[in-house]
């Protein structure tokens, strides 16, 4: 029996190729089915002059394609899982978690260039990132810098910033891993939760079965288990709260990163266990982490 599969997507040159990515695996592994991608503009995308946590957040790369499915007018979304709220609505469950691109951040330079100049901010509006890379580089400054991945390295190539920090999962996506000048292990600078991800959206009570072995069963555990961390912590989407996991053999071991919002002071830790427990781990960490660091600045 043949199948009519439409994909939501954002209309951005990383999205549609990620859309493209789950396509192609449909297509291939399930012959009988069609699939057409339907993209669109979310809010997210149209307002750019202004920083997400000023215009309200993560929900607005997905309100968009989220009434999409409701409507009927797609059945599946695929996102990047760490643009994706915390709570997603209970009629639109993730479905499908994809194997994880490189989860790492990265430093990009401007072309031609090979050392970080100074007398110039570093492009990156995420406090996440710029919380933990103050660390790394004391003696850098910061400018805000928006727009899609292709839109922020125009900005760099025209000689705004001395560098931009990105998600190395998008720019090896895009083609252009050779932009990237240095890796920054989860230790250094600790991801956003889900980042390298896809996550796929459907709607609940319709049949996914089709995309259980495109389900990846450790970037599943390791996406509930930052997840939960950030949930309790409730970051909200201009949080620094990060969290990053890792999965060996039965084990998972998860780094987080915990924000004071009251003080602005951060601590981060690391916790593991059985990765039958991920989300519990995540809740655990991120409660032990708070409750560490209200000890600590209680003294
Ligand atoms: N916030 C935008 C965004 N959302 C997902 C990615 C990269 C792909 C991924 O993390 O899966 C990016 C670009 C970036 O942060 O550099």
């Amino acid at each position: 029996m043949s199948r009519k599969i439409v994909i939501g997507s954002r209309e951005s040159k990383l999205a549609v190729i990620q859309t493209e990515m789950v396509k192609k695996y449909i297509e291939t592994n399930c012959p009988q089915m069609q699939v057409e991608v339907l993209t669109m503009k979310t809010t997210g995308d149209v307002i750019l002059d202004r920083t997400l946590d000023q215009v309200g957040g993560k929900g607005l790369f997905v309100k968009e394609l989220d009434k999409a499915l409701m409507d009927r007018r797609s059945d599946l979304s695929v996102h990047s899982l760490k643009d994706m709220p915390m709570k997603v609505p209970e009629e639109l469950p993730l479905v499908a978690f994809s194997r994880r691109e490189d989860p790492r951040d990265v430093l990009v330079l401007p072309q031609g260039m090979s050392e970080l100049n100074f007398d110039k901010p570093i492009g990156c509006s995420s406090k996440r990132r710029i919380l933990q890379l103050q660390e790394l580089y004391p003696q850098a400054t910061f400018a805000t810098v928006r727009g899609n991945v292709l839109t922020r390295l125009r900005k760099l190539d025209e000689g705004n910033f001395s560098a931009l920090i990105l998600a190395a999962a998008g720019l090896k996506r895009l083609g252009l891993e050779e932009r990237i000048s240095r890796f920054l292990e989860p230790e250094e600078m600790i991801p956003a939760a889900g980042q390298g991800i896809l996550g796929i959206q459907g709607r609940a009570g319709e049949d996914y079965r089709f995309l259980d072995t495109y389900n990846d069963a450790d970037a599943r555990d390791c996406a509930l288990c930052e997840r939960a961390f950030v949930r309790i912590l409730d970051g909200g989407c201009s949080s620094p709260v990060a969290a990053h996991a890792r999965i060996k053999e039965d084990q998972i071991l998860l780094l987080g990163l915990y924000y004071d919002e009251m003080d602005g002071g951060y601590l981060k830790g690391s916790l593991s266990g059985h990765r039958d427990q991920a989300e519990a781990l995540g809740e655990q960490l991120a409660l032990q982490l708070k409750a560490e660091y209200g000890r600590r600045n209680s003294k």
